[in-house]
């Protein structure tokens, strides 16, 4: 397993950010969408990758961005095929990150059958904390993620009311896509997903163990 100290390197050292969608049930009961059968799995480029200081800037054309609190796991060391039962031996740590989307693309894209890349990965879309060491993290099924837009409570709940756990999204996966150290795989977003404007600022958490501030900007 690659050391804290390379993985605090996280964003320059995976090669992809692998994402899971409609995963929670009260998101999916909020959006009228079905239980998923399997996992939807997605990806964002690592150049949506920002952190603190920097600004998420909404993209040309987008009328309506979404925000989305999401924990990430950080993948510790290359696997594939992984049983569900040997997850957390590939668990380097964990970060906690906004899932921007630009809504109004995917919803073009979701209507014609076509791909969300665009809406889920551009320049940005990817605001990102810090590294948090895995010995954090007591318990990852049962954990709180909350955030605030100007203050007001939009996202809190647990990682509780996923449907597909930690060990069955990252075995999931890794049965089709090798994962390497430094890789981060978003586990979805909670209920109340909604609209930013620009002069907005966002906060979110994940317990009392890590706290994110980004400002929202037009372009
Ligand atoms: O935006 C979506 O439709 C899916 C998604 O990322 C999530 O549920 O976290
Ligand atoms: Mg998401």
């Amino acid at each position: 397993m690659a050391s804290d100290d390379r993985l605090r390197n996280f964003r320059s050292l995976g090669k992809k950010i692998m994402a899971v969608g409609r995963n929670y049930r009260a998101l999916a009961a909020e959006q009228g969408n079905p239980i998923p059968e399997k996992p939807i799995v997605f990806m964002k480029p690592t150049t949506s990758y920002i952190t603190e200081g920097q600004s998420i800037k909404i993209p040309l054309g987008c009328k309506t961005l979404f925000f989305e609190v999401e924990l990430g796991v950080i993948i510790g060391r290359r696997c594939s095929k992984v049983q569900e039962q040997e997850v957390d031996d590939y668990i380097g740590g964990y970060c906690l990150v906004l899932d921007m989307t630009a809504q109004d693309f995917q919803r073009g894209a979701k209507a014609k059958g076509h791909p969300w890349c665009l809406s889920k990965g551009f320049d940005t879309a990817c605001p990102v904390s810090d590294f948090i060491p895995k010995e954090k993290v007591k318990n990852y099924s049962d954990i709180e993620l909350w955030l605030k837009v100007n203050g007001l409570i939009k996202q809190k709940s647990s990682t509780s009311d996923m449907i597909f756990s930690f060990p069955q999204v990252i075995s999931y996966i890794s049965s089709y896509i090798t994962l390497e150290e430094g890789d981060v795989i978003i586990t979805g977003s909670p209920a109340g997903a909604g609209p930013v404007e620009p002069g907005e600022i966002i906060e979110a958490g994940l317990a009392d163990i890590m706290n994110i501030k980004f400002p929202v900007i037009a372009q």
